[in-house]
């Protein structure tokens, strides 16, 4: 819908052919987005060639943990020299790989050609038009530049950046972080709750992306303080309403059973705090999610275990 809204032909491609007759012939996609019509310059088709026959950028949005068998699929029929875009917001379970790292690994693609757009895009009020600003970020300034242009619409503002580390960091871990949040607000406490766990959650991510390589400045941009904002303080985001319903008293079993859509901090949590364990970076935040994720704390014993740790100074 961006990319048509920036005046682009977009072709979609999607896994049932019955989903793509609907958005060909009704120029709706009533699984995902109900009640709002699609733009005629998007066609869909099940075939991934056709999909990426003569694009001049392709964008890359499935759940993350599914990308690598997708990429083992679409590799060879991914036209050459064009970028490829992630709007995927999740890291590899077992590999700990950023999204960016899954697609030079499968696609052989140099960072001059391997973008990610990010930032506060709830997917549902994207669709519907409403304004909304994002992070267009690539090694490359070039290719980041080229891109925004092609998404740039009355409706959408990309800024460019070239810290794709932070980028992809500040979009992953947002999620674990609504997750938490999201247990703050199932459970019945309030804004000051639900500030502190979105504040410290910043911090520990910055810790993260510091030790990464990552830019501090990203973190107070789209792709980190704007997106979390967003995804904790919003009733559109899965990953909060996930945390909401455990906090609740659902297991993760119930609350998956329950949704076709990815929650995906519930996987990226893992991979998140491995990352953490292996840069010697304290993830509090994050390490605990992961637990109650796993069923070894409940979302009460998690929330008052991150208020009683060993007071420390505010910046360490
Ligand atoms: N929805 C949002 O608001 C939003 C915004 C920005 C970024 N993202 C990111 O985009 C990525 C995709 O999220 P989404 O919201 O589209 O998820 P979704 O769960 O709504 O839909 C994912 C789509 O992928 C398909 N799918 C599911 N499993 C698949 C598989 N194994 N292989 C191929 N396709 C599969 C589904 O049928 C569906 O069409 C995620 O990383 C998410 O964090 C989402
Ligand atoms: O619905 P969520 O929790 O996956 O969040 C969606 C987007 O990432 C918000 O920018």
């Amino acid at each position: 819908t961006v990319l048509a809204g920036a005046g682009n032909q977009v072709s979609l491609w999607a896994r049932r052919q019955s989903v793509c007759d609907v958005i060909n012939t009704q120029h709706e996609n009533p699984d995902y987005l109900p009640g709002i019509r699609l733009s005629e310059a998007i066609t869909a088709t099940h075939d991934p060639a056709a999909a990426a026959d003569g694009a001049e950028a392709v964008v890359l949005s499935v759940p993350s943990q599914s990308l690598r068998e997708n990429l083992r699929d679409w590799a060879g029929v991914l036209p050459d020299a064009v970028p490829l875009v992630s709007l995927m917001k999740g890291v590899e379970v077992g590999t700990t790989l950023r999204m960016s790292e899954v697609i030079a690994e499968l696609t052989g693609a140099g960072p001059e050609r391997i973008a990610v757009v990010s930032g506060p895009n709830l997917a549902r009020e994207i669709a519907e038009g409403q304004p909304a600003a994002a992070v267009v970020a690539c090694a490359d300034e070039g290719t980041a530049n080229r891109l925004q242009k092609l998404c740039h619409s009355g409706t959408f503002r990309p800024y460019t950046n070239t810290d794709v580390v932070g980028c992809e960091l500040g979009g992953a871990t947002k999620n674990v972080i609504a997750l938490a949040v999201g247990m703050a607000v199932g459970f019945g406490f309030g804004d000051n709750a639900r500030a502190s766990v979105i504040t410290r959650g910043l911090a520990e991510t910055a810790r993260l992306g510091a030790a990464l390589g990552a830019d501090e400045h990203t973190f107070s941009g789209l792709a980190g303080l704007g997106d979390l904002v967003a995804t904790c303080s919003s009733p559109l985001s899965r990953n909060r309403t996930f945390g909401e319903k455990l906090g609740q008293g659902m297991t993760v079993a119930e609350i998956a059973g329950a949704t076709r859509q990815v929650a995906e901090g519930v996987k990226s949590c893992s991979s998140i705090a491995e990352l953490a364990h292996r840069h010697d970076v304290e993830m509090p935040i994050a390490e605990a999610v992961t637990k109650v994720v796993a069923g070894e704390m409940t979302p009460k014993d998690m929330l008052f275990s991150l208020v009683s740790r060993s007071a420390k100074a505010e910046r360490w």
